[in-house]
């Protein structure tokens, strides 16, 4: 497996570590989040069921005052309190519509609500119908319609107080508390009702109102004093404190002290029924603060709650995206830095193992490992180049060596060493069949007579002219060589004896047409006699030229300045043009 391979999957599977687990937590921290914002909205519907509570109590008056007194003005003021309570019945019913669970229960409550009211006005409504004053019982029949509709509040209001729970328990004392004050509004509020005919019209109290008034105020105590045991972990707050202290001596002091004095007097008649009226309502005011209070810190504890899950899910989103960044950065690290690297150092080295020492390094400059391999590299290419140049700078030599060693100094053609070495090669490739091989072997004329008349340099001149005239009447793939002094030959191939001849032929003929011109001469001529011969199966290179020079010798026996050829079988060499 390739390392490149290899840290692709390392990465991949990496990813999928950090991710998962990360995915998990914001998928958690996000529900978190949302149970807290459910939480809030709960508490909204926690408070209006509450505020309709308040709001059916807030019938107990008007209803008392229509069954003492059933006057228009009485009438008008029931009916703007029913027509309140509707509207917050309405209300809690849409604010409960969308969040209903699979058994419907709160939907089924608010139904039961609507019935009991609609069940308790109808029958208030027939108990107020010519009745007479100061009945007993007036009151009693009434509560218990409100008791029954209060009572068919208290489901939606659980579910809403275990859906807020749920989330942030801490809540769980305060909305009990709320849900006490309720109640003990509830008692209260039904404590008054049954004193509105002894208030309002005189009427003695009865028995049974004296009873329900005793029964009244020990439910308010059991109430109280629950409360207070629930309040103790808050009384830091001051807030809570301060409607709790209000509330403690307006009502629960000073108010109940007159239905106190009330009861222990055993007196029918309220003594100072202003006073009692001042006294008792001031007193349920704080009631309500408190609870709206202990509401206020539920919702500010939920709120605190929520915002830290909101916290803590941008926190793990920003861990989530630092841990992914530096998951990339690494990769791109590993990559750029190592992979990369690698691969580089890789191909450098193969191009040196195939002899390129040429390629240019990897530009990295990083003082790590590979910078160090990279470096090593660079030596190693460096002493390589150093070593090829040396040894091109030898070959060079040896083959410039080589050629002066080959080179006849004067003339510039090929010696007679080379031209037995290169003469070998072609006679080789004859024998491969690639063309006939044929030799010229000429020498000039006469030549002591211009050395002698002219002096050496001079023929050292005709020398150089004859090659010169040599290498334009040739082929370039033919070899020229000086054979000796004045001795020349010319090895052609492909080439038959025929066409060696005619070239020798027009060699010749040239030679004797460029006299040697010297600035104070008119032309010094000279001539040579040609010899030609061509190889046969069976001949070795020396042969040949023998060949050449038993031909060429009877040129000179001819009377030199022409052509003789060799043909094998005739016994003697065939003089052409002679
Ligand atoms: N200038 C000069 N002369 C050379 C060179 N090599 C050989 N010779 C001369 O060439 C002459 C050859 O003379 P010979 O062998 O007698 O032949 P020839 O005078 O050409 O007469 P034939 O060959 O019979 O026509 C000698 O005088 C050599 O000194 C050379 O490199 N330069």
């Amino acid at each position: 497996m390739k390392l490149s391979s290899f840290s692709n999957c390392f990465l991949y599977a990496m990813g999928l570590l950090v991710c998962l687990p990360q995915a998990y937590i914001l998928r958690t921290q996000w529900q978190d989040w949302r149970a807290c914002t459910t939480a809030g909205q709960a508490l909204d519907r926690y408070e209006v069921a509450t505020a309709l509570t308040d709001q059916v109590m807030a019938e107990y008056e008007p209803t008392g005052m229509v069954l003492v007194h059933d006057t228009p003005a009485h009438r008008n003021a029931l009916s703007r309190a029913r027509q309140t309570t509707d509207s917050a019945l309405r209300r809690l019913t849409i604010l409960l519509d969308p969040v209903q669970d699979a058994s419907g229960s709160d939907r089924l409550s608010l139904a039961t609500t609507r019935r009991a009211l609609d069940e308790a006005r109808t029958d208030i409504d027939s108990l107020a119908m010519g009745k007479e004053h100061c009945e007993d019982g007036d009151t009693q029949g009434p509560l218990q319609y409100f008791t029954a509709v209060i009572d068919t509040l208290q489901p939606p209001m659980i579910d809403q107080a275990a859906q807020i729970t749920q989330v942030t328990p801490g809540v769980y004392e305060l909305l009990t508390g709320a849900n006490q004050l309720s109640l003990i509004s509830h008692y209260a509020r039904q404590l008054r009702m049954q004193l509105i005919p002894a208030l309002t019209t005189g009427c003695p109290i009865t028995h049974a109102e004296t009873d329900a008034l005793l029964r009244l105020r020990g439910q308010i105590e059991e109430h109280h004093k629950a409360l207070v045991q629930r309040l103790r972990p808050y009384r830091d707050q001051p807030a809570l404190e301060q409607a709790y202290l209000s509330a403690e001596t307006r009502y629960f002091n000073e108010a109940l002290s007159e239905v106190d004095d009330l009861l222990i007097s055993h007196r029918d008649t309220i003594v100072d029924k202003e006073r009692f009226q001042r006294v008792y309502n001031q007193g349920l005011g704080p009631l309500g603060n408190m609870r709206s209070v202990m509401l206020q810190l539920a919702r500010q504890q939920i709120q605190r709650q929520s915002h830290q899950a909101l916290i803590m899910f941008y926190t793990a989103v920003a861990a989530s995206m630092a841990t992914l960044g530096l998951l990339l950065l690494v990769g791109f690290f590993f990559r750029h830095r190592v992979l990369n690297a690698l691969a580089d150092t890789n191909e450098t080295l193969k191009a040196f193992a195939r002899g390129h020492f040429n390629v240019p390094l990897p530009d990295r400059h990083h003082h790590d490992e590979i910078g160090e391999t990279l470096h090593a590299l660079a030596v190693l290419r460096a002493n390589n180049l150093e070593r090829l140049s040396l040894q091109e700078d030898r070959e060079r030599l040896i083959s410039q060596l080589r050629q002066q060693a080959e080179t006849d100094f004067l003339t510039g053609l090929a010696n007679r060493q080379a031209t037995q070495r290169v003469g070998r090669q072609m006679l080789a490739a004859a024998r491969r069949g690639t063309g006939d091989l044929s030799l010229i072997l000429f020498d000039i004329d006469n030549f002591k007579q211009i050395n002698d008349q002219y002096g050496h340099a001079v023929g050292d001149q005709v020398l150089a002219l004859v090659a010169a005239l040599c290498k334009e009447q040739v082929r370039q793939s033919d070899l020229i060589g000086r054979h000796g002094g004045e001795e020349f030959l010319i090895l052609s191939q492909p080439c038959s004896l025929a066409d060696a001849t005619a070239q020798a032929e027009r060699l010749r003929a040239a030679l004797e047409a460029c006299p040697l011109r010297l600035p104070d001469s008119a032309g010094i001529p000279f001539t040579a006699s040609f010899g030609v011969a061509t190889l046969n199966a069976t001949q070795n290179l020396d042969q040949l030229i023998h060949d050449a020079d038993s031909a060429m010798y009877e040129a000179k026996k001819g009377g030199r300045n022409r052509v003789c050829a060799y043909r094998h079988g005739a016994g003697q060499a065939e003089l052409h043009n002679c």
